[in-house]
């Protein structure tokens, strides 16, 4: 597989062996009983690019997620990442082919170290079995060094090199957000999704994050798609944004014609009536709850 390699500096690098992979939604429906979570969903994600998924609560924005990374099964449609069609795999096939994925809610093991919590994420790139390891055979323990050192690089990239040792539940919430995208991140993904990154942040958390997210985008070359329901980060980091509502695309462009765009606001706000230049763009809007 294609990825990030380690390299004796402390910048993970990103190899160059085959183009960078379009990710393709076509046509996606998916229905829980009689209701109709997502219908006919389609959007392309552009290599390099941070593509923004925003939407009101119920939206079906983690039902697309969901569906992506093969935890959901389509109705109808299909999801390709480059040549390869993610649609029937299991989510481990999909994270082997290059998709990673961090997860709002924070599922790392309360008292794991950083260290630990990372490499993680490594689990199926490990080729020494237990016996191997536990023997430590020249391979096994070689395959090990690589991985370790591999870690290291991912937690000091993303500043997390002075909490290497500690445990994960004696972490402040930024940092425990930032160390499962590190996990995600220790997969090699060349697709890196992320639910609400910056949800429960505060602002100066949010800025690392917004700021980290780019150098993931610039540094390593990873493609980034993101749900988030924090406008204002959204507005400053995506290249792309689709707005979904009930379960349909009703807006696709870059974040200033989303914001102008009077269906997107008549999705926040329930009505479009009286839009006007002053009137609110949908980086003030608020979240419309679901009856
Ligand atoms: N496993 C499920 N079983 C039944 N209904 C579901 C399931 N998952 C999602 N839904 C329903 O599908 C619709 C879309 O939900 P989804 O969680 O994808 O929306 P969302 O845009 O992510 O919302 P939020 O912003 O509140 O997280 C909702 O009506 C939700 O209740």
């Amino acid at each position: 597989m294609t990825g990030a390699n380690a390299t004796s500096a402390g910048t993970p690098t990103t190899t160059t062996d085959d183009a960078p992979p379009w990710l393709r939604v076509q046509g996606v429906s998916v229905t829980f009983g009689a209701l109709k979570a997502l219908s006919d969903v389609s959007l392309s994600v552009e290599p390099g690019h941070i593509h923004a998924i925003i939407g009101p609560n119920g939206a079906g924005k983690s039902t697309l997620f969901n569906v992506i990374s093969g935890l959901y099964r389509t109705t109808a449609g299909e999801v390709w990442l480059g040549d390869d069609e993610l649609t029937s795999l299991r989510p481990h096939q999909i994270t082997r082919l290059g998709l990673g994925r961090a997860f709002q809610n924070i599922v790392l093991p309360p008292h794991a170290t950083v260290e630990r919590s990372i490499m993680l994420g490594r689990h199926h790139l490990t080729s020494a079995g237990f016996v191997r390891t536990g023997l430590r055979l020249p391979s096994a323990v070689r395959e090990q060094r690589l991985h370790a050192a591999r870690v290291r690089e991912i937690a000091d990239f993303l500043e997390l090199g002075d909490l290497f040792d500690a445990e994960v539940s004696g972490l402040s919430y930024g940092d425990r957000k930032r160390v499962e995208v590190g996990r995600a991140l220790a997969t090699e993904p060349r697709v890196l999704l992320l639910d609400e990154p910056v949800a429960g942040m505060n602002a100066t958390e949010s800025a690392l994050m917004a700021e980290q997210l780019r150098s993931i985008r610039a540094g390593l070359g990873i493609t980034i798609l993101l749900v988030e329901h924090d406008m204002a980060m959204v507005m400053a980091i995506a290249d792309r944004v689709t707005v979904l509502d009930f379960g349909t695309v009703i807006a696709s462009g870059t974040p200033t014609e989303i914001q102008r765009d009077p269906e997107v606001i008549r999705a926040y706000l329930g009505s479009s009536d009286g839009i006007s230049e002053a009137a609110p763009t949908a980086t003030d809007l608020p979240r419309r709850e679901q009856p």
